[in-house]
Parts: C-alpha cells; sequence; structure tokens
C-alpha cells in the first residue's frame, strides 16, 4: 500500500459530500480523533459513582485503591520513559488526576464536597489539554518535513527537519530540511560520523547528497547492510568486441548497479573525455583494479593501448601481447611519454582535417563519407581509421616528477582533444607522490582504500564532505573503491563499490583475450604510428602479432608514412633490447673496447660520441643524458662534462631533441630514416 504522508491524510478527512448528512458525517469524521480523552473522562465518573456503592465504607478498598492508583501512575512513568520528556509528564499527571479522583469517589462519594466540583473542572480541562496535544500534532508549515528530530537532535541538528523517508531494499534515502538562516548542509556533512554512530553502523553507511538549489536542503541516505563483503570474481569482460566508448564495467555498487566509467567524451551525452587516476594505499587493491579496467579496454575494437610498467608487468604479463606498446619503466617510459607528446598534435590535426571536434567512434572507421573527409574536392577520402588511444602510467610518481607539472598539465590538457585518454597509477595516492597541478588534470579518479590523510588527495572536497571515507577502509577492504568520474550521476560519487577480484583462474582467460585483441582489436593507425617511430625509432614496434600470424597493425609500408622515419618492415622481428655487435658496419674502431689510458684525439672523440649515440639508437634507448655515457667515459678516458657539452652541441645539430626534463635529451632516429 502507498505511503500517505500527513497531508494527505488531512486531505482524505476533509472529503465528503457536503448536503446535512454529508456534514454531520464530516464532524463526526473530525471529532473522531478527539473523543477518546472525554470517554476517558465519561469512563472515570462511571468508575467513581459505581465504586462508591460498592466500596463507599471499606477500609480495605481504600488502602487497595489508593495503592492501585500509585501503581497505574508508576507504570505511566515508566512505560513512557522511551517518548518525549513533555509527553511522558502529560502523561502521568492524567493518569495521577484520574486515579486520585476515582478513589476519592469511591471512598466519599462522587458529589461529596468539592469531588464533583473537581470532576466537573478538571475532567474536561484535561480531555481538552490532550485534545490540543492532537491538534498541534499536525503541523501544515512542515509538511513533508515530519517532526522526529530524534535523530537529528542526538547530533547536534536539533532544529532539522526530516521529510518522509523512501524506503528501499537496504537504502532509506530521507529529504532534510534546515533551520533558516541558521544550519547549512555543511553541518550535515560534519555530523555524518556521529549520524553513523548514533544509528550504529559504520561511517561509509550515511550519506548526505546535498540540493544543488538550497544551502539548507538535501538527502540523507542510509545503506544499513554492507552488500559488498561478498568477494566477487571477475565475471569478463563486460562487452568483448564493443566500442571504448561504451561504458567499461569494473565492479559494482552496494545495490548492485555496475560500477562504470567512460574514457571519451560524448557530446550527445554531454560528457567529456576524461584522464583517470587509480589512487590507492597499499594492499588497497589497486592491481586487481588495474587488471579490471585494462581488460575492459582491450577487449573493445575500437582502441590501442601504450603502457608503461616498471614493476616489469608483474600483474599485466597475460595481457601484454594485446598491448600496442608496452614499456618496463626507466628511460623506456621517458620515450613513451616523448611519444604520446608526438602524437598529440597529429592525431588532433588529424582528427581537424576530418571534420571531427573530438574523437567519437566513427573515428576508428575508415573514412567513407563526405561530412568526414580531408579532401578538399569534399569527396570521401577513405583515410584509414584513427582509434582512440590509452596511455596507461603504472607507478608514475618518478614519471610525472622528472616530466615537470607544466608538462604534464600541458599533456593531460592537450591528449584530451587529440583522442586519448591518460591512466595513471600511484603507490601511494599523496601530494608528496604527485603536485597539487598534476592531479588537478586527472579529472577522474578511482579511490581505493587509503591512509586516512591521503583522503583530501583521492577525493574532491565535495564527496568527502558527503560521506566518502576511503581513510576508513586502508588495506582491510580490498576493491573497495570510489569513482568519480563524468558520466557518472554525482549522486553516486559517494556511493561505495567494489572492482572484481582476479585468481588464478582469471589467467588463461586474460591470455586468450590477449590473443583476441592481437587478432581483432585495432592497429595503430598510420598518423599515430608515424608519431611513435619518429620518436620511438625501433623502440616502437606496434603490437605484435598472435604467434605464426602476420601482424594486423599499421606499420611503416603504409603509403601515408612514405616520408617519416619508422621502423622497416624488414626490422620488426629485431629485438631492440638483443646486444648489437660491438662496432657499426664500415666502422673498424671497437665502439666500447677502447683500451685504457689511450686518450683520444678531439676528432676521434666526436666520432666515438657519434657512434655512441647511434648504437643507444639501435638498442632503441631514444632519450638519454650525461649518466648514460658514464662507463664509455670512462672506457675513452673522456669526462662527463666534455660529454655535456656535446649532447648540447648535437641537440643544435638536431641529431638529439631536447626533453623536459634538464639534461635528459631525445634521440631524433637516423637510423631507420629512408
Ligand atoms: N575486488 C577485490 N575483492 C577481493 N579481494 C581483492 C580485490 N581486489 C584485490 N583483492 C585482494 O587484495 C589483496 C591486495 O590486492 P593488490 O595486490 O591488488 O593490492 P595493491 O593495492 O596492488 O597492493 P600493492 O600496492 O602492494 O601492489 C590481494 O590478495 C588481492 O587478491
Amino acid at each position: 500500500m502507498a505511503e500517505r504522508n500527513s497531508e494527505q491524510q488531512h486531505e482524505l478527512h476533509l472529503r465528503g459530500s457536503s448536503d446535512a448528512g454529508g456534514i454531520g458525517k464530516y464532524l463526526m469524521h473530525r471529532a473522531k480523533p478527539h473523543l477518546p480523552p472525554w470517554l476517558g473522562v465519561a469512563g472515570s465518573g462511571l468508575a467513581g459513582a459505581l465504586g462508591h456503592l460498592r466500596w463507599a465504607d471499606s477500609a480495605g478498598a481504600g488502602v487497595g485503591l489508593t495503592l492501585a492508583s500509585v501503581a497505574l501512575t508508576g507504570t505511566t512513568w515508566w512505560v513512557a520513559r522511551s517518548t518525549s520528556a513533555q509527553r511522558r509528564l502529560h502523561s502521568a499527571i492524567t493518569v495521577a488526576a484520574g486515579s486520585a479522583w476515582v478513589t476519592a469517589a469511591c471512598l466519599a462519594g462522587p458529589t461529596t464536597g468539592p469531588i464533583d466540583d473537581l470532576f466537573l473542572m478538571g475532567g474536561p480541562g484535561l480531555a481538552l489539554s490532550w485534545n490540543v496535544r492532537i491538534v498541534m500534532r499536525r503541523n501544515p508549515d512542515a509538511a513533508g518535513e515530519g517532526s522526529d528530530s530524534g535523530l537529528l537532535e542526538k547530533v547536534g541538528l536539533a532544529k532539522a527537519k526530516i521529510g518522509t523517508a523512501k524506503v528501499e531494499p537496504n537504502r532509506v534515502t530521507a529529504p532534510i530540511a534546515l533551520e533558516p538562516g541558521e544550519q547549512t548542509n555543511e553541518d550535515v556533512a560534519k555530523s555524518l560520523a556521529r549520524i553513523a554512530s548514533a544509528l550504529d553502523l559504520p561511517t561509509s553507511a550515511v550519506r548526505y547528497l546535498p540540493d544543488a538549489g538550497s544551502a539548507r536542503r538535501g538527502e540523507l541516505v542510509v545503506v544499513p547492510e554492507d552488500m559488498l563483503e561478498e568477494v566477487v570474481e571477475w565475471p569478463g569482460p563486460s562487452n568483448a568486441g564493443g566500442s571504448i566508448a561504451d561504458p567499461l564495467v569494473i565492479g559494482r555498487y552496494d545495490d548492485g548497479a555496475p560500477l562504470q566509467l567512460w574514457l571519451p567524451g560524448d557530446p550527445g551525452a554531454n560528457r567529456n573525455s576524461t584522464h583517470v587516476l587509480i589512487a590507492g594505499g597499499t594492499g588497497s587493491g589497486k592491481g586487481d583494479t588495474a587488471l579490471n579496467l585494462l581488460t575492459e579496454i582491450l577487449s573493445r575494437k575500437d582502441v590501442i593501448v601504450w603502457l608503461s610498467d616498471p614493476k616489469a608487468f608483474q600483474d599485466f604479463a597475460p595481457l601484454r601481447p594485446g598491448l600496442d606498446w608496452g614499456v618496463e619503466g626507466g628511460t623506456d617510459t621517458e620515450v613513451l611519454v616523448e611519444a604520446v607528446k608526438a602524437a598529440i598534435p597529429a592525431r588532433t590535426r588529424w582528427l581537424g582535417d576530418h571534420g571531427y571536434r573530438q574523437w567519437v567512434p566513427g573515428c576508428a572507421q575508415v573514412q567513407n563519407s563526405t561530412k568526414h573527409t580531408c579532401r578538399e574536392d569534399g569527396r570521401a577520402c577513405g583515410c584509414a581509421g584513427m582509434p582512440f588511444l590509452v596511455a596507461w602510467m603504472e607507478e608514475a610518481a618518478n614519471t610525472l616528477r622528472a616530466l615537470g607539472d607544466d608538462a604534464f598539465t600541458g599533456i593531460a590538457q592537450e591528449a584530451r582533444s587529440a583522442g586519448i585518454a591518460l591512466v595513471v597509477s600511484l603507490q601511494r595516492p599523496s601530494y608528496d607522490q604527485m603536485s597539487t597541478s598534476t592531479r588537478a588534470s586527472l579529472p577522474s579518479v578511482i579511490a581505493l582504500g587509503c591512509d586516512p590523510r591521503d583522503e583530501g588527495f583521492s577525493l574532491p572536497d565535495e564527496v568527502l564532505a558527503a560521506g566518502a571515507h576511503p581513510g576508513a577502509w586502508g588495506n582491510r577492504r580490498p576493491g573497495y573503491c570510489y569513482v568519480v568520474s563524468p558520466g557518472i550521476d554525482e549522486s553516486r560519487y559517494p556511493s561505495p563499490g567494489r572492482t572484481w577480484r582476479f585468481t588464478a583462474r582469471a589467467v588463461p582467460v586474460m591470455e586468450m583475450l590477449a590473443t583476441w585483441t592481437q587478432r581483432n582489436g585495432a592497429g595503430a593507425d598510420p598518423i599515430t604510428a608515424q608519431a611513435a617511430s619518429g620518436v620511438a625509432g625501433r623502440l616502437y614496434t606496434g603490437r605484435t602479432a598472435p604467434e605464426g600470424e602476420q601482424a594486423v597493425t599499421a606499420t611503416a609500408e603504409e603509403d601515408e608514412m612514405a616520408g617519416g622515419m619508422l621502423v622497416d618492415p624488414e626490422d620488426t622481428d629485431i629485438d631492440p633490447d638483443a646486444e648489437l655487435p660491438g662496432s657499426q658496419p664500415g666502422d673498424d674502431a671497437p665502439l666500447f673496447g677502447q683500451e685504457t689510458g689511450h686518450k683520444p684525439s678531439p676528432e676521434e672523440a666526436r666520432r666515438l660520441f657519434a657512434d655512441a649515440l647511434a648504437q643507444f639508437e639501435a638498442e632503441g634507448r631514444m632519450v638519454v643524458g650525461p649518466k648514460d655515457f658514464t662507463d664509455w667515459c670512462d672506457r675513452n678516458n673522456l669526462s662527463r662534462p666534455w660529454v655535456s657539452a656535446r649532447l648540447k652541441e648535437a641537440a643544435v645539430e638536431g641529431r638529439l631533441e631536447p626533453t623536459n626534463t634538464t639534461g635528459r635529451w631525445r634521440i631524433v632516429p637516423a637510423l631507420t630514416a629512408a
């Protein structure tokens, strides 16, 4: 049966016909709630008269009646202890006066002395006092804001009004209206821990959603039972073969709804593209969360992933074949970051040339439409499509610090209009790991359990104020998280979710997924591949094919790439990490084998330096600095300052490009130039 609030009930009372019969009925109806106190008065009078007939001269009855009267008053006082003080006193006075009068009437007679006057004055007085109470209980001024403020009184919000609560399975939502001019939504936010304590629930079970249009109204949400306690294993990709524009499902909320997020923007849904921070303390379940997100991404048909993992693919190994490019920290990460920087303008230009204001799934298709053509004559251009690019930096604190705030903020800003999403994970979510401005360039966060002092780093203030507390979980609740990201209803932000868990059973499925991605997923488009190869040379090979199969990834042989500095298809099977011979073709001088004590001539030294750069390039070490030459200096009797000077010279000559890190230079690929 639908719930009725007091106003609806009142309305029902007023309904009915208005003829004489109707008016009689209406009056009877209105009088009904006020009759019981009067019936009580009449009953007491009758009891007094009848009692007098029976016990007029009985001393025993006097004792019995007096004791019964005291006992009844005491019982009333005790029974009413859980009601308000006012109601308790009112009830006790009524019972005491009524029972004392009945006792006196029984013993002395109802008309003796002042007893009848007391009845005629006191009876109606008491009955009326109860009628007044009933009338006052209905307060139209507080319609929708019931006066049951017991809970709020306990937590210091006595004047606040709680409206009619909406009760769903495991969720109670109650509107709250605060005292105008005296209290604000912030006061409720500050009281959430006390409300949880009053209800004997964990802090995360109570949330407050302020009304965007009012500083004194909002909704209190209580989720009494922790439905996330049950560990649920990864069920496999939610939408294999779907688009990266579809939601990425990484777990579930405490009401069973999917825990999901989106990376690309959607102009139709008024949603911007985003970068994601995965933040959580040690043991909070960051590893599994990353697997959830990465498996979702790799199962989509129009996205490629570049991933840097200084942990040597400890967690991601089964998925590595599905990556378009995976590197293991150090210099390779520097190169990957440089490649992302190079890909941004190239991709943005392609999008602009094809009439896209931002990346949409249609970008990944061959461009057969006249609406999206780069040809000046307006005919369809037939250009290869451009998949979305996810650049993932695992344990990224050092990388981001090396890159510098301004550089990262710039990359983050521009990447969004280039169809690129950055995913960054941090070992410890705190400002000593990442600066405020870098943090601010990552609009989305998956905030797992952390140290309570780091909550402010993980989540926006308003989400914390609404009741989110990742610090309460620490590493005791692995996989529990709050997700803040465009596209998610903001009222969900303070609701905890839990990611799926990955066990050994998931490994073969992840391996199958990686093979599926190799065969069916998107390959890098020529523009992105060219930008990457132009920076990384042989270090960027594009995604490999499953064993014994031909790679589907766009590589150097594409026509559009003819002018670029790309990986020679013949060289794709060269292992960039393999040791190269100690000398270059046509060069008799051993590169790393100078006899000690021999000081090379300036000319010889410059040649050795050029050879060393060539060898770094051949090895795929595309970002270098003086420290990389330490051993080389020792072997060749040359100093680090000499190397620093040569590096600067090489930059002037165009052999090197400066990076954002002082003293680090990017090698401009020469080996693979056409
Ligand atoms: N969603 C989940 N449900 C249940 N258990 C989980 C979940 N996610 C992770 N775990 C378990 O919690 C433990 C810690 O997880 P994990 O190693 O991923 O944490 P981490 O944050 O990556 O820690 P570290 O930073 O030390 O690597 C593991 O035993 C893992 O299986």
